[in-house]
């Protein structure tokens, strides 16, 4: 129970920021978050679902859709004719997945999820060359407590709302993609990937000593089978196109200059199936592995805390910042 209300809590902020979309709101906001009076209250005046799967929250606190809407991280251009939304990733250099960027992704997402006439999302990058670069490494290092913890539930969240989307969700990779990069495409329905030997997709973490959550085991698993996993995470691996095509890690493979066209169109064939049939299939699919993770969230919380914040983790990660950065200089 405490985990669906933290999932809430989180859900409950987002939809609430989805009207305040400028940083001092969003400050204001996560203050707030953290009060837990204040929010108590707010959530008494929350009534919370759980509809196949997915969590939502009261239509009282969620904004009026606005389309087109452009923040600072995100660009999403919605076409009301189509019901699709492109959402381009634009935190440069290499859109890492900060605190910050998660925190206008899940308002984003949820303001799509919220209006109705919105039935396909299609994710993607405006960065040359990276799709994303995975978890922002300077959240997860060298930060108190509170930091690690108020980031970790962004990252849950960034999951859960795009794992139990009820839209028909592409991931169109139009570069690089480790690490985070590659669990928010794996959350999404089909994954159409540019076909460019230079660039990569897997989960590299074992390489500089840290762990994926045991939620995103399960999601992979689902999708690649547990031999893949298991050499995937236990050896860190990350794969060139033709490799992840040939493990079931992507869909499909397509000339750089044809991804988003080609998740456009695979998009139309997604959406002529008949909307209710679909989410509950995918609902069928995804229920039991959301239901799995809500159970165990704040134990990951806390497992993840408590793994980030020691010294050994502490000094990896400080040594693999220095290599990334040592690279270009
Ligand atoms: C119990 C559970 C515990 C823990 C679970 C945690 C799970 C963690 C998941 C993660 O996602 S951790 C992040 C893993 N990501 C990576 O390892 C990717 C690292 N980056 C790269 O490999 C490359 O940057 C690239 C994405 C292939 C792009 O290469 P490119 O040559 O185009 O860029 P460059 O390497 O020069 O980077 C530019 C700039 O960006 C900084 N950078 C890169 N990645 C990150 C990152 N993930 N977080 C923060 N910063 C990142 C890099 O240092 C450069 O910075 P600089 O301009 O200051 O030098």
């Amino acid at each position: 129970m405490d985990a669906y209300k933290s999932s809430v809590d989180f859900a409950e902020a987002t939809a609430f920021l989805s009207h305040a979309c400028y940083e001092q709101d969003k400050m204001a906001l996560r203050a707030t978050l953290k009060n837990k009076s204040i929010l108590s209250g707010l959530l008494s005046r929350l009534s919370s679902c759980s509809s196949h799967g997915r969590v939502c929250v009261s239509p009282v606190l969620v904004a009026q859709r606005r389309n087109n809407s452009t923040s600072p991280k995100l660009k999403v251009d919605f076409n009301q004719s189509t019901g699709v939304a492109v959402m381009h990733m634009q935190n440069p250099p290499v859109n890492s997945l900060s605190l910050g960027f998660l925190t206008e992704f899940c308002i984003a997402v949820e303001k799509l999820e919220m209006d109705k006439s919105c039935r396909g999302l299609i994710l993607t990058s405006s960065q040359p060359k990276v799709f994303s670069a995975g978890l922002d490494i300077m959240d997860m290092y060298g930060k108190k407590l509170e930091q690690y913890e108020e980031f970790w539930r962004a990252v849950q969240e960034m999951w859960l709302k795009l794992y139990s989307s009820n839209m028909v969700t592409i991931a169109a990779i139009n570069g690089s993609s480790p690490a985070g990069g590659c669990l928010m495409s794996l959350s999404c329905d089909y994954r159409i990937m540019a076909d460019n030997p230079r660039y990569s997709i897997g989960f590299n973490e074992t390489q500089f000593g840290i762990v994926v959550p045991v939620w995103c085991k399960e999601a992979m698993t689902t999708i690649v089978g547990h031999r893949n996993t298991e050499l995937t995470l236990e050896l860190g691996l990350l794969y060139n196109p033709s490799d992840a095509l040939k493990i079931g890690l992507v869909d499909q493979l397509v000339p750089e200059d044809q991804v988003l066209a080609t998740a456009t169109k695979t998009m139309t064939k997604w959406l002529a199936i008949p909307d209710h049939a679909r989410r509950i299939t995918k609902s069928m699919m995804r229920k039991p592995t959301i239901d799995k993770i809500m159970s165990i969230r704040e134990a990951d919380m806390q497992q993840y805390i408590s793994f980030i914040s020691k010294d050994s983790t502490q000094k990896m990660l400080g040594t693999y910042l220095e290599m990334l950065k040592k690279k270009r200089g």
